[in-house]
């Protein structure tokens, strides 16, 4: 398999608090892959670290055979779970932030993007309702050309109507050579668009499964899988 993302041995500390313990996995091209656990798991920091927004306390990880670093920050597009963006812009003025600030940013496709979503370029990010600025921060990070999308939470605290719209935009928007990486606790509603899923539980990876193959094998879904696994957290 060629891999996009290679995580190898991966421990994250703050502190004397260990939050990672020994984490590795692969992810290939053209997978959409969820890093499922609760709340406190460890996947926001999981991702800071491909993201090369933290660094690991031991082990490694590279994009492409890239070493997280700035290099490998053009191969990655994240959405984190705290937007980017300030609020006293307007739509428009975070499109332009993120054309000056990513060469690989399309605004042609930023802009069908946002008509999908009903945004306008003219609102004020801080007039925007929740459900809206997820839509915004999705639009951003899957508007630039990479090879690895990270989205941190996108469906968070949205209501269900905005929790579909948003999937929906994620699979007619989706590049299928990339790989895109999502972390939620919120399973049911976004099951259908995994091809894989990486359980994490107290900073470990406890499971790393085909989810074709984890139906079958269980059957059972994802779902009810995941609340199994974390009934005791
Ligand atoms: N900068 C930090 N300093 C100290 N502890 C941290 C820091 N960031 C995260 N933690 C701790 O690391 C653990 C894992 O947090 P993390 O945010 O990665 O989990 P998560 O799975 O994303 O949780 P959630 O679903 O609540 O966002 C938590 O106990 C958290 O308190």
């Amino acid at each position: 398999m060629d891999s996009i993302l290679q995580v190898r041995q991966v421990s994250k500390t703050y502190g004397s608090r260990q939050v990672l313990h020994n984490v590795s996995f692969e992810l290939g091209p053209g997978k959409i892959a969820g890093l499922l656990g609760s709340n406190g798991s460890g996947k926001s920091t999981m991702m800071k670290l491909i993201a090369g927004l933290a660094q690991p306390s031991a082990g490694s990880i590279s994009v492409l055979d890239t070493p997280v670093g700035e290099e490998s920050k053009l191969l990655v597009s994240f959405m984190p779970d705290r937007p980017l963006t300030e609020k006293w812009m307007k739509v428009g003025d975070a499109l332009k932030f993120m054309r000056d600030f990513y060469p690989d940013f399309d605004p042609e496709k930023a802009r069908r993007m946002l008509d999908f979503m009903t945004l306008s370029e003219k609102s004020k990010i801080s007039s925007l309702s929740k459900g809206m600025n997820e839509r915004l921060q999705l639009t951003l990070a899957l508007s630039r050309r990479a090879r690895l999308y990270m989205l941190d939470e996108p469906i968070g605290g949205v209501d269900p109507v905005a929790r579909t719209k948003i999937l929906n935009a994620l699979m007619e928007f989706y590049e299928e050579d990339s790989t895109i990486l999502i972390s939620t606790h919120l399973v049911s509603d976004i099951e259908r668009i995994f091809d894989e899923v990486i359980f994490i539980k107290e900073g470990e990876i406890i499971l790393h499964s085909d989810v074709e193959e984890l139906r079958l094998q269980r059957g059972k879904s994802i779902d009810e899988l995941f609340r199994e696994v974390y009934a005791e957290c």
